[in-house]
């Protein structure tokens, strides 16, 4: 106290009051407060101890001159804050606007922040008294409104006065310590609470009470009051009365809060929260697409699709639970993704919507006609099967399986069948599906999980009542990990089942008997046993070179023409031409390369018209193609009766060979005996099954031989100096079945007899080891590939004669003689050139064996 100098710069601060123990911060600009810092630190650095009794800290300085007030504008504020200067400095003609009363402050930190510009915090130390103000220092002449004033010191009260307010001090701590406790109720800056706490106990109430006026909301006045209140007893009644106002404020504003907050509603009070909560997302930035009022829009939109979807009960009310759940989900979740999938495809599923059926069994007749040549049984059966739907109005009878080589038209023939019926169309590729999932989609637990093919479909298609091709049921995969889609697809083509259908995805049964299903296989031998079961099989040959002819002039060509942009006129081909092209140039069952190679001469024709276009001379385009033109286009032909031409060679036989893609062919067998001491040799990728006929046949051979008039007494083994080799040509191809017994029989007979075997013969048959012939499979596609290739004569077992009464075309069976065998006697007769007197005459020795 007696170190403070008598004059001190004045500094106004605008709105503030610094009262003892308060710390403020002040922005100051001016030339004298440059100065002042200057001092400041030229002090700090001298460490030279100061005088203030409020705080024993050594290192607080306070300059001998220089502050500068907040901003000149503001000198007109009637509040004070000095600190300590020199006292030769002229009085200030601002007398008038200053209060009386002003707190010395010390300076406690300085920053600058531009030029003359400081911020400085500084400490209110304690009261003075302003008694005169002395001239504007020599800088605030020039631009700074910083004045020196004479001031005198307010005395710290005495002891006796202390005394007199044991009381009040001792109530006004009390007042202090309730005041703080509700502070922190009410989550008030832990740094602030915890700071007062320790000052409760560490300062005296008188302190405390000037502490406390600056904490609270008080007006500028009452702290001025609290500011020039000497009394010791007056000041803490200013404090308690002020600091009981404020305990009441807060007790009223909780009041208040809890009021209002008990009168929102239900409705203000989700969206008062759903306004916080978007405000949470956006901070966490995780607000997105579907978000806040698109998201609300996108859940009103998906409840309207499934409003219209007409679900049936049991549907609606898991959608509904679903649509619940998912209004509750953040929908940057991933189970809200997977929730919206689903009642995606709840709305998009067509549980009542059907596409207008026209049962018009004229009308279907000739779309069936117009599309397809031949096939007259399949368009008699697909005509039954309307009548009945038409009659019965159901359909609930067998699922229809088309069953046939590639290329016949199985897929085409649905698809006519589809617009007959005016239904819309849609396949499904079993190839290769080998998981039960597949057919009936995974559980939505599942990541990824996806509804079934069927389930799928019928999404696609947007109606219950489609035609749905089940494609390739034969080449269906049973895996004994995944599940047997065999399995479910027994119970999506029972009838009787399939109105409850359950899709492990859905999880909700539906409807599938509206739809007609109709399955296609290329062979029966793999489809699985239950299915074929429920399945009716109509079967689709392969077809002749004319039925060929027919569907490529009728079909194929007028298609491949305006396809490739031409009129239908602009390519035309003669009968003979178009033979010539099935028969040279393609070697199928089916006619799907016949239309890719018809489609290559129309390409050639395309670019010729073009060209002429080109040089103005269209009118020179010549529309026919003749053979010539055919080699010109296609190259040499690729495929050639060869058999015909081919000379017969004694071991060497034509058979007939059916494989599992429902294609027949000729195949031959070739054998050739060497020294040796009797082994059988056999090559050209044979299974077990061929090579056991090969024994088989073999030992037939042997132990007839006397007969067959190629041993010369009954006991000569005739394989005792030679090894024999069978071969069957085309060794890339896997060759397998007992039906080429009779031809390994014939070559070998022919081999030891040296007689021959006409190349257009051929034959087809299982052997027992006593030489009869046991019928065998696929003599249709067999019959009609032998006479695709010329075959001229078939030896077939005796019990094949109805299949090639019942499916061989008639025009095949006219153009080839049919030999039935019943023992292996019969097929000798007939296929070896053999003249009477080399004719073997033990018919009764083999009768009574
Ligand atoms: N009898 C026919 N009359 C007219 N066009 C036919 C006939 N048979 C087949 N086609 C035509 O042959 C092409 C191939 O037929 P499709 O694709 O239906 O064969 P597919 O039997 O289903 O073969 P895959 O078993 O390989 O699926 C189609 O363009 C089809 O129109």
């Amino acid at each position: 106290m007696v170190d403070l100098p008598n004059s001190l710069l004045v500094v106004s601060l605008a709105n503030k009051v610094l009262l003892p123990l308060v710390v403020l911060k002040l922005t100051l600009k001016g030339k004298d407060v440059t100065a002042m810092t200057r001092i400041h630190s030229k002090l700090t650095e001298q460490r030279k101890p100061m005088y203030l009794p409020t705080s024993n800290q050594p290192d607080i300085n306070v300059t001998e001159r220089k502050a500068s007030k907040e901003t000149p504008s503001e000198t007109n504020l009637p509040t004070t804050s000095s600190t300590m200067t020199d006292d030769q400095l002229p009085i200030s003609n601002e007398r008038d606007l200053l209060h009386d009363y002003g707190c010395v402050a010390r300076i406690l930190q300085v920053q600058r922040f531009g030029v003359d510009s400081y911020t400085v915090t500084v400490e209110g130390v304690l009261r003075c008294k302003v008694d005169q103000l002395l001239f504007p220092s020599s800088s605030a002449q020039n631009s700074t409104d910083s004045t020196l004033a004479k001031v005198s010191y307010i005395k710290a009260p005495t002891t006796q006065e202390l005394d007199d307010a044991t009381d009040e001090l001792v109530a006004f701590r009390a007042l202090s310590k309730e005041f703080l406790s509700r502070m922190r109720q009410l989550h008030l800056p832990e740094s602030l609470t915890t700071q007062l706490s320790k000052m409760i106990d560490n300062v005296s109430p008188l302190d405390l009470a000037d502490l406390m006026v600056s904490v609270i909301e008080t007006s500028h006045d009452e702290k001025l009051l609290m500011l020039s209140t000497m009394s010791v007893k007056e000041r803490l009644g200013h404090g308690s009365e002020w600091m009981t106002r404020q305990l009441h404020i807060f007790k009223i504003s909780e009041q208040i809060h809890s009021n209002i907050e008990g009168k929102l509603n239900k409705k203000q009070r989700e969206f008062y929260l759903r306004q916080q909560l978007d405000a949470i997302k956006q901070e966490l930035g995780e607000s997105d697409a579907f978000s806040g009022g698109k998201d609300e829009d996108e859940m009103t939109q998906l409840a309207k699709r499934l409003d219209n979807a007409h679900l049936p009960k049991d549907a609606e009310i898991i959608a509904l639970r679903e649509l619940k759940r998912i209004k509750k989900l953040q929908s940057s979740s991933n189970e809200w993704s997977v929730a919206r999938n689903y009642l995606d495809l709840i709305a998009d599923l067509p549980w009542n919507k059907k596409s207008d059926e026209i049962v018009d069994i004229g009308r279907a007749k000739l779309q069936l006609d117009g599309d397809h040549f031949g096939l007259d049984h399949v368009k008699k059966r697909i005509i039954e099967y309307l009548s009945v739907v038409k009659i019965k109005g159901d359909l609930k009878s067998p699922i229809i399986c088309f069953v046939g080589p590639p290329g016949v038209g199985k897929t085409s023939f649905c698809k006519s069948i589809a617009v007959a019926l005016s239904r819309k169309f849609h396949r499904i590729s079993l190839g290769g599906v080998r998981d039960e999932a597949d057919m009936r989609g995974h559980r939505r637990t599942y990541v990824g999980a996806m509804p079934g093919l069927i389930i799928q479909g019928l999404r696609k298609v947007g109606v219950n009542n489609p035609v749905v091709l089940l494609d390739e049921v034969d080449k269906l995969v049973h895996s004994a990990h995944h599940g047997d889609p065999a399995a479910a697809l027994l119970e999506v083509l029972d009838p009787e089942q399939n109105d409850t259908f359950s899709d492990h995805y859905l999880n909700i049964d539906f409807d599938l008997s509206n739809i007609l299903f109709i399955a296609t296989a290329n062979t029966v031998d793999t489809i699985p046993e239950p299915l074929l079961d429920r399945m009716e099989i109509i079967h689709l040959n392969g077809y002749t070179f004319e039925e060929k002819l027919h569907i490529a002039k009728a079909h194929l060509l007028p298609k491949q023409t305006v396809a490739h942009g031409l009129k239908p006129d602009q390519v035309q081909m003669d009968d003979q031409v178009l033979l010539k092209l099935a028969e040279n140039y393609t070697r199928e069952s089916g006619v799907r390369t016949l239309e890719r190679t018809l489609g290559s001469v129309v390409r050639a024709k395309c670019v010729a018209f073009a060209e002429l276009r080109e040089s103005g001379k269209e009118h020179n385009y010549n529309p026919k193609v003749d053979l010539q033109d055919l080699e010109d286009i296609l190259g040499i032909v690729k495929f050639e009766k060869e058999l015909a031409e081919r000379s017969p060679v004694p071991g060497v036989v034509t058979g007939l060979a059916y494989s599992g893609s429902g294609n027949g062919s000729i195949l031959f067998v070739e054998t050739s005996k060497m020294p040796g001491e009797g082994k059988l040799q056999l090559t050209g990728s044979l299974g077990d099954v061929i090579k056991e006929s090969a024994q088989i046949a073999l030992t037939w051979v042997k132990s007839h031989a006397y007969a067959l008039k190629i041993a010369s007494s009954n006991d000569q083994n005739i394989v005792e100096k030679y090894d024999i080799h069978v071969h069957f040509p085309m060794g890339a191809l896997p060759k397998d079945g007992p039906s080429a017994g009779v031809t390994l029989v014939t070559s070998l007979v022919s081999l030891f007899s040296t007689c021959h075997v006409p190349s257009t013969t051929a034959m087809t048959g299982e052997i027992s080891l006593r030489g009869q012939i046991l019928p065998v499979g696929g003599i249709k596609e067999k019959v009609i590939s032998a006479h695709r290739a010329g075959i001229k004569k078939i030896i077939l077992p005796y019990r094949n004669r109805k299949d090639v009464k019942q499916d061989v075309p008639e025009r095949v069976q006219k153009d080839i003689e049919f030999v039935y065998a019943k023992t292996m006697w019969d097929v000798l007769d007939a296929a070896l050139i053999i003249s009477d007197k080399e004719k073997w005459t033990t018919r009764s020795y083999e009768s009574h064996l």
